[in-house]
């Protein structure tokens, strides 16, 4: 399998602060999207600067398209898209004039494609950034990200806060750029029904370390949460679960195979599970 983005034993800690990214592993296949989740604080956007190259990593290797990042290869990052949370465009300018300005910067800027963007998410070309609303803004981020020949996007909460008819115009737009299996996307996001509807795959992180990497199909369709009683429950043995979760009179267990599990244990109801409850019983429950 080809990769577009291979992060290996990241290591990165702040001084005067406890948290730390511990050797983060995880890669994301080409022509894939890879959802990033994880509780406020577990180092996304650390993991994501480290791979930008904004931050410096402690330790570890990050490599693009099967090359590795360095301070020299500047080449690489034209080819990488970024939408952030805060986006800093100057103020003042316009969508036509910051073209004028990434023309210049990026050695594959499509005027035309950006124009193009821009008329289909509605965005006005002559106003000024500082009058744009949030969503207004976001989008012109991502036209600008899609529009200068980048194969990887890495997107940091680039949906947050947007409305439901954005976010999806949004999506549409991220299913596009990977439909022919070249481009990819790293995409962080608290709204996991976004993530639900278009990644491929999920790496979940916690205090700075990844807690799981898979496939999403499998999160959903072939894990499951069974509902125990307490009885129940102690009657398992640990190796038939990931994690479990004491509810009142429940004990919810985060299960890798429902039908198998269903199979040995017919008394016990299993449910679907969604990637919010995976991550609350992985970062909640008992190993
Ligand atoms: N410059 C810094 N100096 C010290 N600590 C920092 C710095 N930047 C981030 N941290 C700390 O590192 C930890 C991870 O932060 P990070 O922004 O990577 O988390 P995140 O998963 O992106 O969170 P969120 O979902 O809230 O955006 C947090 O505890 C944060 O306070």
């Amino acid at each position: 399998m080809k990769y577009s983005l291979e992060v290996s034993n990241l290591t990165k800690a702040y001084p005067g602060s406890d948290f730390r990214l511990d050797n983060v592993s995880f890669a994301v296949p080409q022509g894939s999207i890879m959802g990033f989740v994880g509780e406020n604080g577990s180092g996304k956007t650390t993991t994501i600067s480290c791979i930008l190259n904004t931050l410096k990593p402690d330790s570890g290797v990050i490599k693009i398209f099967g090359e590795e990042m360095t301070d020299e290869r500047t080449d690489i990052r034209d080819h990488i898209g970024v939408v952030f949370d805060a986006i800093n465009f100057p103020e003042a300018l316009t969508a036509n004039k910051l073209a004028s300005v990434f023309k210049d910067i990026y050695q594959h800027w499509d005027g035309g494609l950006f124009q193009h963007l821009l008329q289909r998410l509605q965005v006005p070309a002559d106003t000024r950034i500082k009058d744009l609303s949030r969503g207004m803004t976001m989008k012109l981020a991502t036209a600008a990200a899609l529009s200068h020949g980048a194969k990887l996007l890495l997107l940091d909460e680039a949906t947050s806060g947007l409305d439901p008819v954005v976010r999806e115009e949004m999506l549409d737009l991220f299913l596009e750029f990977v439909e022919d299996e070249e481009h990819s996307i790293l995409i962080s996001s608290h709204i996991t029904s976004d993530l639900e509807k278009i990644a491929d795959y999920i790496t979940f992180i916690h205090s700075g370390r990844i807690i799981l990497t898979e496939d999403k199909d499998i999160l959903l369709y072939q894990y499951g949460i069974a509902r125990c009683t307490e009885d129940q429950f102690q009657s398992l043995d640990k190796s038939e679960y990931l994690s479990s979760r004491k509810r009142g009179f429940q004990v919810d267990v985060l299960i890798s195979d429902k039908e198998s599990f269903s199979r040995q244990h017919r008394d016990i109801t299993v449910d679907n599970t969604t990637i919010d409850e995976i991550m609350l019983l992985l970062v909640k429950g008992d190993q």
